[in-house]
């Protein structure tokens, strides 16, 4: 019997400059994240897809982890976690020319707090860089780092078991039909980033009562007709059912004007610009189980 379909989402973590861009870029096969040798240039959270026959797993690429300082890196961190506990697997990479530190271990100590159930692969990065037996002394250093469902060394440079380390990525995949038919990717990243703003901020009190039936579609951003200091969002939110909406809404429709107060405050902050923000909330029923419809809302 032939192994089932698999489909669902993975994201890497690790200190800044650990290779986990460079490594999305590599497993996918293109350039979606900017790369380079400044830290801390990936901010936004952008897709990559890895398409097989048998698989489609959507890298998930988060901004880096800060002890926050300011609301700003706070809200990225809640980003982080949020996407931690969302994804199937995570791969936290440690670069192997470089001795595991505190910024290590306070990823994989947040890691644990915040996605308990979520599995872990540990990745090696740039092994092409260090010595076999520096490599070798990694792999063992990096078992005291956390309870890894695998440890895997990779060198995204000369593609050194960049397939094993998918293969392994797919294992924890759930059965389920290509999310993304034919492996395209339509995602703008700093929409996905505005989507799931909004998104956090109408779940924000009542998460229990609509946990994941809610998505978020951006189906326009635009700068305001002559002013270069006004971005128009338009922004759909997406519910299953006419109950829910009205849990969206609120009376008389302020708790959406509350939403839109605190996700407007928010992309301001995160864009740097003035931003006219309008929503609408529909119901698309049963989005979560139509394939089409999961596309269409940027899932
Ligand atoms: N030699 C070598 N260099 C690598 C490898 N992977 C990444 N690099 C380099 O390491 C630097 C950091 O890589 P990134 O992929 O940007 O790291 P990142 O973890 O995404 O960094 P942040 O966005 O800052 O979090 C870049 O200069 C890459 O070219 C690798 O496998 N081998």
């Amino acid at each position: 019997m032939s192994e089932p379909h698999r489909s669902g989402f993975a994201c890497f973590v690790g200190r800044p400059n650990a290779g986990k861009s460079t490594l999305t870029n590599a497993l996918v096969g293109s350039k979606v994240a900017i790369t380079s040798s400044k830290p801390q240039t990936t901010r936004h959270a952008i897709r990559g897809i890895v398409h097989r026959p048998d698989s489609q797993l959507i890298i998930v690429d988060t901004p880096g982890l800060h002890r926050p300082r300011t609301l700003l890196g706070q809200r990225l961190n809640d980003l982080v976690y949020a996407t931690w506990s969302e994804v199937d697997v995570v791969g936290l990479c440690v670069p192997a020319d470089e001795k595991i530190g505190p910024g290590d271990r306070y990823i994989a100590g947040e890691l644990r707090k915040v996605a308990k159930r979520t599995p872990v692969i540990g990745i090696v990065t740039k092994t092409d860089l260090a010595p076999r037996d520096q490599v070798a002394a990694q792999l063992v250093a990096m078992q005291d780092l956390l309870d890894f469902a695998e440890i895997v060394p990779v060198s995204a440079k000369d593609g050194f078991q960049l397939d094993v380390l998918a293969d392994l990525l797919v294992k924890r995949l759930p059965e389920g039909p290509e999310l993304y038919p034919g492996g395209e990717l339509t995602d703008e990243p700093e929409q996905t980033l505005v989507a799931e703003l909004i998104r956090e901020a109408a779940l924000e009190g009542v998460r229990d009562e609509l946990p994941h039936s809610l998505a978020v579609t951006i189906e326009e951003m635009l700068p305001r007709e002559g002013r270069d200091d006004l971005l128009d969002v338009h922004a759909f939110l997406y519910v299953e059912r006419p109950s829910q909406k009205g849990i969206v809404l609120g009376h008389k429709g302020q708790r959406l004007k509350q939403v839109g107060t605190q996700a407007r405050k928010q992309i301001e902050n995160l864009l740097g610009t003035k931003i006219y923000l309008d929503l609408h909330v529909k119901i698309a029923k049963d989005w979560q189980r139509d394939p089409k419809q999961l596309r269409r809302l940027g899932f």
